[in-house]
This record gives structure tokens, sequence and C-alpha cells, in this order.
């Protein structure tokens, strides 16, 4: 499953804001390490006390990413269960969520953008190739471990991080409100998610990079997010008609539609290989 580790052993320290069953602080972690004491820097990542009940997923979600290792994929040192508090320790990640980072205005170019996506889709092949799915791929769930330096040629670096609280266990609001990324099947049936909902959140997700982490249905009341797939409407294309055919194949209603992680990466790397990479170095950012 995964390590124990000794509530004494870490440390809390600030928080930085909450997911929405838990709450992160960065923090510190303590170990003896052949005879001599070593602190490591954490991400501790708390299960809200209203949402006990959730443990068992909560802790589901901290094995699943425990049990496999892969250079996208968070690093989960463990669980520590304290009273009532129950708290995930994780790799401290430098530039946090991918997100935020892209909303705080960032200005990023089309090739650090196709980059990110292309690690994240090496991480599903790799989820893919071992029967696993994630179920909560977007891009606050993907952190920032480099920058990337484009006058130094350096590349961004991302890794996926846990999926959170399962969909079965959250609540019909919760899934309504992750529109777009949430596949359309998973609304009826939520605790039967496929590889093949990944591949749409993977589509919501470039798109989401593509709009510098703006999401098109954000302040949508639940019955618009609703409608939007109940009257099977798609995201606005990107005007890089390639790119536009990428997201609409990963976001296709019928799931079995949906590409492979292996063609989604040949058709990445056709992207990456493209003039439009050049002619559009770095876009200015609209906000
Ligand atoms: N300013 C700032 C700043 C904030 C956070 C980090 N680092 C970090 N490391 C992790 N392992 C996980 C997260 N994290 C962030 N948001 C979530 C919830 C959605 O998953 C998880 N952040 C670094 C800098």
């Amino acid at each position: 499953q995964f390590h124990m580790i000794k509530y004494e052993d870490l440390s809390c320290d600030e928080s930085l804001g909450q997911g929405s069953f838990t709450r992160i602080f960065k923090g510190k972690k303590i170990d003896i390490h052949d005879g001599e004491k070593r602190v490591t820097e954490v991400l501790l990542k708390e299960l809200d006390a209203t949402h006990k009940n959730c443990w068992e997923s909560f802790f589901e979600a901290a094995s699943l990413m425990s049990q496999i290792a892969h250079r996208h994929l968070l690093l989960v040192y463990g669980v520590s269960v304290h009273g009532a508090k129950n708290i995930m320790v994780q790799e401290y990640v430098k530039y946090g969520a991918l997100d935020l980072y892209l909303k705080r205005g960032r200005s990023v170019s089309v090739s650090w953008k196709l980059d990110v996506a292309k690690q994240l889709a090496s991480a599903l092949n790799f989820l893919e190739e071992k029967n696993i799915v994630h179920g909560n791929i977007c891009a606050k769930n993907l952190l920032l471990a480099r920058e990337g330096d484009p006058s130094q040629g350096s590349s961004p670096f991302i890794k996926l991080s846990d999926p959170g609280i399962s969909m079965a266990m959250v609540g019909k609001d919760v899934i309504l409100d992750r529109i777009p990324w949430v596949a359309p099947e998973v609304l009826g049936a939520p605790e039967k998610l496929t590889l093949e909902c990944d591949k749409w959140s993977f589509g919501a997700t470039v798109w989401e990079i593509f709009n510098n982490g703006n999401s098109l249905l954000r302040g949508w009341n639940l019955d618009q997010k609703k409608q939007f797939y109940e009257s099977f409407q798609q995201l606005p294309p990107s005007q890089w008609t390639e790119l536009a055919d990428l997201i609409s194949q990963c976001m296709d209603y019928q799931a079995d539609f949906r590409p492979s992680c292996r063609s989604i990466i040949r058709q990445l790397n056709s992207l990456i290989t493209s003039d439009y990479v050049i002619l559009h170095a770095t876009e200015p950012v609209t906000q």
C-alpha cells in the first residue's frame, strides 16, 4: 500500500491554499538516514475533517501514486494519520499547480505548451500500459517542477498529481462542476471510470493550457454545464487546426472513438515540428 509516516516526524508550515476536499501546506519531513537526521521539504495534503468518510478514497489515491513510479508522476512519500487528521505527504514541487501558474499571466510559448502536453501524454501512456485510470486530469493537477527558460532553451517539467477523492465518492454536483474536464459518460456512471475518460480529460486540459489556464465554462452554473453536454457542445476550436483536431478527437462523445495514447503522442510530435510553432514563438498573453 504505502509508507506510514509518524506525525511527530512532520512539521507543518504555511498554508498554500485548498483543493475541494483538502487543504495543502508546505512542510518538512524528518528521516533518520544512515544514523544522520535528514530534513526533506514536503507538501502536506490534509483531508478536511468534514470529509472523514472519504479517507479510504483519499488514501487509495495515495497508494495509487506510491505503487508506480514515473518521471512525470508525483512522488508520494506516504501518509500520516494522527487523531482526526489524515495527511498525504508528497514531494514539494517547486512552482505548484499549472493552472495558477498560467493564470498569473506568464507568457509561455507554443512549444512550451506542446512540451507540457507531451509530458502529460507520456504519463497517461504509462498509466494506460498499466491499465490504471487516473480520473482527474486537469491543469490544477499538473505540478510545475521546472519553469523552463526559452532563452536558455531549457524546457518545462511537469508532474501529474494524485487524483484526489474518486468520482464515485464525490457528489453529483462536484462531478457536474468538473465539466468540461470530466468525460460525459461519467455523469451517468461515476463508478465506471475508464482509460477513455482520461483521454477526454487530456483534451480538455490541452485546451485549457492553450487558453492560458482560462476555462471557457468558468462561472457557468451546474445546469448550464449539464446543458453543455446534453447538447453535445464542443470547446471552441483553436485557430491551429491540427491542434483543434487532436483536442476534438480526444473529446469525442463516443468514448471508443477517442485516440490511443500512442496516436496522441504521434500527433503531438507532428505538431511540434509544424511551422506554426516557429511562427507563434510567444503568443501575446490574452487575459
Ligand atoms: N506559491 C506557491 C506554491 C504552491 C505549491 C507548491 N508546490 C506544490 N507541491 C505539490 N506536491 C502539490 C501542490 N499543489 C498545489 N495545488 C494543489 C492542489 C491541486 O492538486 C497541489 N503544490 C509550490 C509553490
